[in-house]
């Protein structure tokens, strides 16, 4: 059965370092990758952090171990240096620490990949020479290292200039200095001094041509994409493909209202609103139609699960929206336990209960689901919303977990943990690198249906 899989796969899981290459417990890449460096290319202020980041934060999301190297970062804590002299090529002692940090972040690459676990690094600096990636692809290839490439371009000034003003001026480099026409001035010379050795990638070029590259224009109005290799590239290109360019608008995530079998501490099932969960569906209305009601936006989408108590709790939304219902979007699936009470639960199927806490993420109930089985069924659903800019999703407390977990870099030991109270909407606004979460109660009386982690495990 399912749950003899499990056990199989989790007492293979503990021998972990023999079996790594026979089961990775991520959803997607079920035979495993090859340690892979994704190398990013490309002049200052053209979203390469912006990239590294939230790919990273998707890759962790969907189960492989990623992690953002940025040179940058090794460079502020060698030298306060900033201005754009110690950028100018021909300052060859600043030439010889930008190496020098280059090469120890590449060392701290090759410690994640061979030993702390790690399945890709991303590795996030201009890259910008031919002879500066022959040194990342010589030392990748004695380490047996696969490297993808990701170039962006972007020859749009406004969106260079938007880009400084969002995270440059504000960055750890520009901190002491108040003037912000100052620092944009300045960084706007530290990429003239890199334009002047800048060799982008070119697929016409003999060496660059056998490289597995993804060349991104102008924030996604176009690809040029050169020898993908195995499956880990064309999800990263999938999604680099998927990915809107700047901010889309605000996501709304919000539990459905309080239902009966919440009243009577049974998970699952379909069961109706209580009243008090059908008072909150009137209120969640109202409030919906007081604030998404200015025209210039884009229409405002619903999107349900195809349970009872998420499209009760849509039905009183009057503002023009377009509504879909989602099976993807149905609660965590608890097999055997459905409709029980974890007291029931605990007493019935005392083993089972103790391992759910053991490790709450990978459990799977008996013919049932594990939140690692939820995250895959809702990456699409992810994909779509980084495709849309303005959402209202109407779902269930774990879901909402794994939702949230993905907007806001969430390990997955903590994730079935995140708080995600009834009768609350959840305002999340993406901003620089990273989202806004914000949690309002409308403020009607609810059950609460949330167990914190017991102390003991
Ligand atoms: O192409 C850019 N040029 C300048 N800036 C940029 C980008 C992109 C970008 C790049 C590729 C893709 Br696919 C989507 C967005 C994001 N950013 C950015 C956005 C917010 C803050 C900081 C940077
Ligand atoms: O993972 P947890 O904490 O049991 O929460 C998931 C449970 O929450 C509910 O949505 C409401 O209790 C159940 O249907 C579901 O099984």
């Amino acid at each position: 059965t399912r749950s003899t899989q499990h056990k199989i796969l989790q007492r293979s899981l503990s021998t972990r370092s023999k079996a790594k290459t026979f089961c990775q417990n991520n959803a997607y890449v079920p035979e495993g990758i090859r340690p892979t460096v994704i190398v990013l290319v490309g002049l200052p202020a053209r979203g390469k952090t912006y990239i590294s980041k939230k790919l990273t934060r998707y890759l962790n999301w969907i189960g492989i171990t990623t992690k953002v190297f940025n040179v940058g970062d090794y460079r502020r804590r060698k030298t306060s240096e900033t201005s754009h002299g110690f950028f100018d090529p021909s300052n060859a002692q600043a030439s010889r620490l930008r190496e020098e940090c280059a090469r120890l972040a590449l060392e701290d690459v090759s410690h994640y990949l061979t030993v702390e676990g790690g399945e890709i690094a991303v590795f996030d600096a201009t890259n910008s020479t031919r002879r500066r990636r022959e040194a990342i692809l010589k030392q990748c290839a004695a380490a047996n290292f696969s490297v993808f490439f990701v170039e962006s371009i972007c020859d749009s000034q406004a969106i260079i200039e938007a880009n400084i003003l969002d995270v440059k001026v504000n960055n750890p480099d520009y901190r002491n200095l108040n003037d912000k026409e100052a620092a944009l001035q300045d960084f706007l010379q530290r990429i003239q001094h890199y334009k002047t050795e800048y060799e982008p990638l070119d697929e016409q070029n003999a060496q660059d041509s056998q490289l597995s590259f993804i060349k991104i224009f102008n924030q996604g109005e176009r690809f040029l994409i050169n020898r993908l290799q195995g499956n880990i590239q064309s999800r990263i290109v999938y999604y680099l493909m998927n990915i809107k360019v700047g901010y889309n608008r605000c996501i709304y995530l919000i539990r459905h209202g309080e239902s009966m079998l919440n009243l009577l501490g049974r998970i699952g099932g379909d069961s109706d609103l209580s009243e008090r969960g059908r008072t909150f569906a009137r209120r969640l209305g109202e409030w919906i139609d007081e604030r998404c009601c200015d025209k210039d936006r884009p229409p405002l989408r619903v999107w349900t699960s195809h349970m009872r108590r998420t499209i009760q709790t849509a039905a009183f939304i009057k503002t023009p929206h377009v509504l879909s219902h989602w099976k993807a979007l149905n609660e965590l699936d608890a097999g055997v336990c459905e409709g029980m009470t974890y007291e029931e639960i605990a007493e019935k199927l005392p083993t089972e209960f103790a391992n759910r806490d053991k490790d709450k993420f990978n459990y799977r109930y008996p013919q049932g689901e594990s939140y690692g089985d939820l995250v895959a069924r809702l990456e699409p659903v992810i994909m779509e919303l980084e495709r849309q800019s303005h959402v209202l999703v109407v779902c269930h407390q774990a879901v909402a977990r794994c939702l949230l977990a993905y907007y806001m870099d969430v390990k997955h030991a903590d994730l079935p943990y995140v708080r995600v109270p009834l009768h609350t909407v959840i305002r999340l606004t993406p901003v620089a690198y990273g989202c806004i979460s914000e949690q309002i109660s409308l403020d009607i009386a609810c059950v609460d249906t949330h167990r914190d982690k017991p102390v003991n495990t």
